[in-house]
Order: C-alpha cells, then structure tokens, then sequence
C-alpha cells in the first residue's frame, strides 16, 4: 500500500506502549501511521533470548499485580493469548536468608528483622508523606525525599532485608498502585514464545504479518532517530541512517533514560519545563543474571523458589531465584543485582562476573558445588536504546513533574511507562500509557479539523459577501478572525496553496 510521504503520525519506539498507542490510532481509522523502531525487533524491554536450552526473559519477566478487586490488562491479555505462567511465591524469602558461612538465619531472626525493616520503613513513608503533603500544600517546588532506610540498617541480614523491600518493590511498605488496584500476586512468564508474545498479538490486529512475522512496511526496524524539528505545524524526523520521515504528530516512547541521553536532539530545543520534570526522574537499572550448571545443587520445593544472600555490602549478589518451577530441570539460577552493583557488572567481563557469582555460592552452598558452563548479563545501562530498566518516581511524587513528563511539546506526544502516573515502571503502565496518549493525540486531532474548518469558513464567508450569495459578515465575526491563533493562520495560507511556512 502506498502511504503520502508526510503521514498522519510517527511513533517512535515499538515496545508495548509504542505498539498499544498505534493499536487505538488504527481502531479509530488512522492507519497511515509509521512506526521507527531502533532496534532489529519489536518489545523494547520486554525481550526474550534462548539461553541454557530455555526462553529467558531478559528485561520484564513478571506480570505484577493480580488477582485484586481489578483485572490487570496484561494479565487478560496473557490470558487471551494463551502465554504460560507460574505463580511466584516471595513471602517464604525471608526464611531462605544465607550468611556467609552458609548457615540459614533462624526464622525467628529472619521474622523479627524484616518485620522492623516494615515497620521502620512505614514510618518513614509517615513522615516522608507530611512532608510531601505540606509541599504540595504550599505549590512548593521542592523534590520528594526518597526513603532512607538504609542509613540506619547495619547488619547483613538487615541490608539484605532491605534490598528486598524497596529493590523489589514489596507491597508489605509502600501503597503501590499496581498492588492496590490489581493485586499483590505476580506470575511470571514461563512460555517459550516470550513476554513479547503479547505484542505480536497485538500487532497482529492491525499491521500485515505472515507466519509471526511483521511484514507490513509502515513498521521500520533499524531507524536510529537521531533529530526533531517541530512546531505548531508538524514534526521532521531524521534517522541516523539520513533518511527523513514528516507527520502532522509524533508519538515519542522512547525510556526516560533516553530522555536523559543525548540520544535525540529536538530543535528547537524542549521547554525548560519539560527537560527538568525528565532530569528529575529516576532512571532505576535492574539486571538478571543467568547462570546454567550441569546439574541442581540447591534446595527446590515449596517455599524454595528464592533465596538471599547476606553480605555486608547491599545488594553484592543478594537475590537468588531457581527456574526450576519455570521450566523443570533446566538447571538454572538467576540472581538479581541493582542500580550501582548493575552498573559495576555491566562494565566488567562476564567472565569476572562468573567468578564472582560462583564465589558468593561457594559460601552458601560449600567448595564442591560445580561451575556454572553458561553466563548471560544483559547491558540495559550501557544499551543507547535504553539506558537504565524502568523510571522510578518517588514514592509520592511532586505531581507537576508528573504532568510536565507526559504533556506535549508542540505536536510531540509524549508516552511510555514513565508518562503513567499510577503504573510507571511496569509492563501495564507502558501499555496503558500508550492507550491513554492515542486518546489524548485523537482528541488534539479532532479539535484540529474543527479549527481549521472554523477558519475555512471564516474566510470563504466574506468572500461569498462580496459576490453577493450572503450578507456581509457580523462585527463578531470579523472580531473572531482575530482570536484565530498562529497555527490556524498558517493552516489557512496552506489551504489556499501557500507553501506552509514551517516545515
Ligand atoms: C530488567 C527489567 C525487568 C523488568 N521487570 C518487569 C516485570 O517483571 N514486570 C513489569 O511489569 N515490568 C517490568 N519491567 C519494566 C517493563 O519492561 C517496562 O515498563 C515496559 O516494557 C516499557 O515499555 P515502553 O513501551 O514504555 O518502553 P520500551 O519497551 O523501552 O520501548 C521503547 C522503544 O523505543 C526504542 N527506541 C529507543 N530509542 C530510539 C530511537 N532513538 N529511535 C527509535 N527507537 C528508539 C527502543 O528500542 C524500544 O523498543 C522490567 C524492565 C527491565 C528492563
């Protein structure tokens, strides 16, 4: 199919709010749509790769928030397309905690520390809430205090518990929405197809493919967009490869991370408004590790799936989880690491990193168990495309630099898991973000065409006066001409054949 070369909209990013926004557009008959996707595939991080003899789930593995009083989207989704998972049982970690020397912590200790880890950090979220809720009462423009914890923790077992809290997100501290409203039970994904399988599906219902392949032309993989030039009139987009793409609006979904970067330079340059709610956001960088051994040496059973490991150093190597409920006999460890340690590892050799993790379970489980014959360690911090795992916002937020990351900048639209005020960092959040700026693009368009023929009529009415066919116009009309805005002026000069002045 032959599409004009300037389209109705550019969506930048193929992950899962890329994906669901151009979904709506296409329901709502604007299909003349380009998608220009970075990388060799769609997903973004949501990513699968074959590894040990299994599909592992590089970036997002979990559906987090289920069985609460409303269903999770991506959970019907899943559902729908049939995706294997398996329920992940988190409240049997605390009794899994190893010291250095191997010995299991009693789980009198393990229960009495993590519970004054909760309640410590209650009272911190307290006090930290007073102190937001005066702010915001005073339009204060100070930054939300990020919880300190850690300060006062001290002891292995106490940092490791506190890795869990807040690294994990547990829903024992903080009123996380996705809990509340969708519920504290997270399933991950145990299929072969991939967490990515999803958005296939979806793409499915409005893009040409054949055979699971998406051939249809208006998905371009490999477009690094590099440049924006836009204004009240549309949006040039250039690639790194020199080509240019025109529309009457982007969509961005690029991560705050890339935000962050020097990735895409806009001209003219984004307000400062906007540039500051994306530099206050958190970029949180959270890495899987995946180690293949020839056989199991560690415990499996109920309550088994996870285990911790105390270190002085928090977050060195602490949360282990075994693949064994996932897919049987695979033989598989993944031990979780965060922000600093992420960014420690992604910038040393696997083959030190391998050293390191055989050592932290040499202490756990003794000098004999054997060597780990595979390593995985995905590099989402060193990734362009992505730089960091997902934004992390305050526990309560400043709310104008919530409304000021997803509201739009001439016609740039701004979406992504970031741009979701209750779900941001999550899977579900990138996909209804995605629904939610369609929504508001569709809206934009809509008020659009009723200006421009608002001011068609403005001008043909004294025109047709003059020949006579209507009587001369009211004084409020001709008054209303002048309250026309710049943009519907120059959408005027384009309607009469005048070379649009912008672009
Ligand atoms: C390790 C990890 C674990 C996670 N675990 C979970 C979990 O268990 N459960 C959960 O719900 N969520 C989890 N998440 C978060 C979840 O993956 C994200 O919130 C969600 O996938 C984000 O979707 P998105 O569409 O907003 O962004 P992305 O998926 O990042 O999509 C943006 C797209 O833009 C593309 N792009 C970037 N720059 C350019 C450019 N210049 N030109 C063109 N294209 C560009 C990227 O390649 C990418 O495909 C995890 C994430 C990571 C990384």
């Amino acid at each position: 199919m032959d599409y004009p070369s300037r389209s109705s909209v550019i969506i930048i990013g193929a992950g899962i709010s890329g994906i669901s926004a151009a979904k709506i557009l296409a329901e709502n008959g604007v299909d003349d749509v380009v998608l220009l996707e970075a990388s060799d595939r769609i997903g973004g991080r949501m990513r699968k790769e074959q590894f040990g003899g299994v599909s592992v789930e590089l970036g997002a593995g979990w559906i987090s928030g289920v069985g609460g009083p409303q269903p999770n989207p991506i959970w019907e989704l899943a559902a729908d397309s049939g995706i294997r998972t398996c329920f992940s049982d988190y409240s049997n970690a605390r009794f899994n905690i190893y010291d250095r020397s191997g010995k299991i912590f009693p789980s009198g200790i393990a229960s009495d520390t993590y519970q004054k880890a909760v309640d410590s950090a209650i009272q911190t979220l307290k006090v930290e809430e007073k102190y937001c809720d005066e702010e915001n009462h005073n339009n204060g423009d100070s930054d939300s205090v990020q919880i300190e914890t850690t300060s006062t923790l001290k002891t292995p077992i106490e940092l490791a518990i506190d890795f869990m809290l807040h690294d994990f997100e547990m829903a024992e501290v903080e009123p996380i929405s996705t809990y509340v409203d969708f519920g504290e039970k997270e399933f991950m994904i145990a299929d072969e197809r991939g967490y990515d399988y999803l958005l296939y599906k979806m793409a499915q219902d409005f893009l040409f493919t054949s055979e699971g392949t998406i051939l249809d032309t208006r998905l371009k993989l490999n477009k690094v967009v590099r440049e924006l030039q836009h204004s009240r009139n549309g949006v040039m987009v250039r690639t790194e490869d020199g080509c240019v793409y025109e529309a009457n609006y982007v969509i961005l979904s690029v991560s705050i991370g890339v935000l962050q970067s020097d990735l895409l330079a806009f001209d003219p340059p984004l307000p400062r408004w906007k540039l500051e709610a994306i530099e206050k956001c958190d970029v949180m960088v959270y890495t899987k590790i995946f180690l293949k051994f020839p056989y199991k040496f560690w415990q499996s059973g109920p309550g088994k799936e996870f285990f911790i490991y105390a270190h002085e150093r928090r977050g060195y190597y602490t949360f282990w989880q075994h693949m064994g409920n996932a897919y049987p006999g695979s033989n598989i460890l993944v031990v979780t690491l965060t922000n600093e340690e992420s960014k420690r590892v992604e910038a040393q050799s696997d083959e030190e990193t391998l050293r390191e993790a055989m050592a932290v379970l040499r202490d756990i489980f003794g000098p004999n168990i054997p060597d780990a014959i595979d390593i995985l360690v995905p590099r989402w911090w060193n990734n362009r495309f992505q730089r960091g795992s997902y934004s992390n916002f305050p526990i309560i937020p400043n709310l104008e630099h919530f409304h000021n990351i997803k509201a739009p900048v001439d016609r740039i639209f701004f979406t992504g898991e970031h741009t979701s005020e209750r779900f941001n960092g999550y899977v579900h959040g990138g996909y209804l973000s995605g629904i939610d700026t369609s929504k508001a693009l569709l809206e934009e368009m809509r008020k659009d065409k009723e200006r421009k023929s608002e001011s068609q009529t403005l001008l043909l009415e004294p025109l047709l006066a003059l020949t006579g066919s209507l009587p001369l116009p009211q004084p409020e009309t001709v008054s209303n001409m002048h309250k026309c805005d710049i943009p519907t002026q120059l959408y005027l000069r384009g309607q009469l054949g005048i070379p649009e002045a912008i672009l």
